[in-house]
């Protein structure tokens, strides 16, 4: 059934001007779906396939939008944020095949492992993550609510009310939009001035980097972006409220017919898309051996970020001294509103007044510890201002002055089980679902982070104690400290 979808999907393909480099091949691969293969040796730098613009699907190049006409799209807001590529595939679809991408929006999936879709029971298994308020699901039904069905309602000529349940349901918004967050990519406009502003980029990337520039730059498919999507994450309505709303414009989040097929995997890049005025191009990063999978990037990204957008993890031997599976680029994300909970603040007026101060002052409001176990600066500055005794504080702003850090151990009490429980839990595997065992595998990752971080910083404090004062009474925040490795929840 999957593979008769590609081909199918190849058919068209073909017949609308796409190119397919006899080395590539599509084959459903053990757990990851559909992906490409390599049918013989592939060098780098080599076409693997190329799209004509006209078959990508945008609002730019659906008819939708000037079918709706241009000023009631913009005063409904539906050039802003995902509702309005979302409204164009409902659109589309509900043509059948008198839609030019018809075979294409047949071949993409229905059903998605992503969290969007889980059971309240199954999101608590993800408590301690920032998956669950990242999911974005009450934003995307309000957009549902306030953008898409007022058009709808307003013009029974596009959308005959007969069709509306069949189509352009609730549901079925939920899965447009989770099509577009794990296999878009953002597609800078072919305008003229854009056309200039690339061939300059392409010329300075020829010169700095001996390979032209390339497209996938944002929503799914993210390379250079990686960073940037981080602090900024996508999610169904999340890009609604972005400070990215005028780049969104500029450059057009579009659907890319079998550039979408490529899997991706922690540093296995080993293909990406470039643009040309014409059309994009896969081409091999790498040399690629015969029977090789073909891998995109999705930036590299943490276990939980991988799983709320594309709705799998990566476990991957880990780097010495763990050597555990896992996936490298795990993060934990700390929020300033969380150190605020573990700290025990009581006076909540005081600690706001610190926060604020915190935040004019430039900071975030939130940290990311990486595995590298480095622990950022920002870190260090928010915990000891919120952990400053008001003598303290009226000095702190003063002098802009503050102590020395302290990471403690209930930063890992958020978490509901701890490592060791979930180690074992993963390690018996009884019969654990697909989403449970991901939840695990999530929580894990970032524990394991959080429980290294916390043993780095005992074991400096052991160091400095020994240095000197061996018997020096510790403070009741290093008995905390020390607490961590037994702690239990
Ligand atoms: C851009 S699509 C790639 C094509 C997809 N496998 C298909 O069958 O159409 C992204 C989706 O592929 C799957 N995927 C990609 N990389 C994966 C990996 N390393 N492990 C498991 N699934 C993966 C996930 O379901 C993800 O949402």
């Amino acid at each position: 059934m999957m593979m008769d979808d590609v081909s199918s999907l190849l058919s068209w393909f073909n017949a609308n001007g796409g190119t397919l480099d006899s080395a590539v091949g599509f084959q459903v691969l053990p757990g990851c779906g559909r992906g490409a293969v390599a049918l013989r040796d592939i060098p780098e730098g080599h076409v693997l396939f190329k799209i004509p613009r006209e078959i990508l699907l945008s609002t730019e190049t659906c008819k939708l939008p000037q079918l709706v006409g241009l000023d009631r799209w913009k005063a409904l807001k539906m050039h802003l944020g995902w509702a309005g590529l979302i409204l164009c595939m409902m659109w589309e679809t509900a043509q059948g095949p008198s839609s030019k991408w018809d075979k294409y929006l047949e071949s993409l999936p229905k059903t998605f492992d992503t969290p969007m879709f889980w059971s309240d029971i199954e999101l608590d298994e993800l408590k301690g993550t920032t998956v669950v308020e990242k999911l974005g699901k009450a934003d995307a039904e309000q957009d549902f609510n306030q953008k898409l069905l007022p058009l709808v309602h307003s013009r029974p000529d596009i959308f005959p009310p007969e069709i509306l349940p069949v189509y352009y349901t609730l549901e079925i918004y939920h899965i447009m939009g989770s099509r577009i967050l794990s296999r878009s990519f953002d597609v800078e406009k072919d305008d003229d001035d854009q056309a200039e502003a690339e061939d300059e980029r392409e010329e300075r990337d020829l010169e700095e980097n001996g390979a032209p520039a390339d497209t996938s730059l944002g929503s799914a498919m993210d390379v250079d972006g990686a960073q940037d999507e981080e602090a900024e994450p996508h999610s169904e309505a999340a890009d609604e409220h972005s400070e990215q709303e005028e780049d969104e414009e500029s450059s057009s989040v579009s659907m890319v017919p079998i550039a979408d097929m490529l899997n991706a995997r922690y540093g296995s890049e080993n293909a990406k898309l470039f643009y040309e005025k014409d059309d994009l191009r896969m081409v091999s990063t790498k040399p690629i051996q015969a029977g090789e999978q073909i891998w995109n990037t999705y930036g590299d990204m943490p276990n939980a970020e991988l799983l709320r957008r594309y709705g799998h993890v990566d476990m991957l031997p880990l780097p010495p001294p763990s050597g555990d599976l896992g996936n490298p680029g795990d993060v934990v994300e700390i929020s300033a509103d969380l150190a605020l909970e573990v700290l025990h603040q009581t006076d909540q007026a005081t600690t706001r007044e610190r926060i604020d101060w915190w935040l004019e002052q430039g900071g975030d409001d939130g940290v990311v510890l990486e595995s590298d176990l480095e622990i950022p600066e920002a870190l260090i500055a928010l915990i000891r201002l919120l952990r400053l005794t008001p003598a303290e504080w009226e000095k702190a702003v003063e002098k802009d002055k503050v102590p020395k850090p302290k990471l403690d151990a209930e930063i890992i009490g958020i978490y509901p089980t701890s490592l060791a429980d979930d180690l074992a839990l993963l390690a018996a595997d009884h019969g654990l679902s697909l989403n449970k065992r991901h939840a695990l595998i999530v929580r894990i990752g970032e524990k394991r982070i959080l429980q290294m971080a916390l043993e780095k910083i005992e074991a400096q404090r052991q160091r400095n104690m020994g240095g000197g004062d061996k018997k020096r009474k510790m403070r009741p925040d290093e008995e905390v400290g020390r607490a961590a490795k037994t702690r239990r929840r």
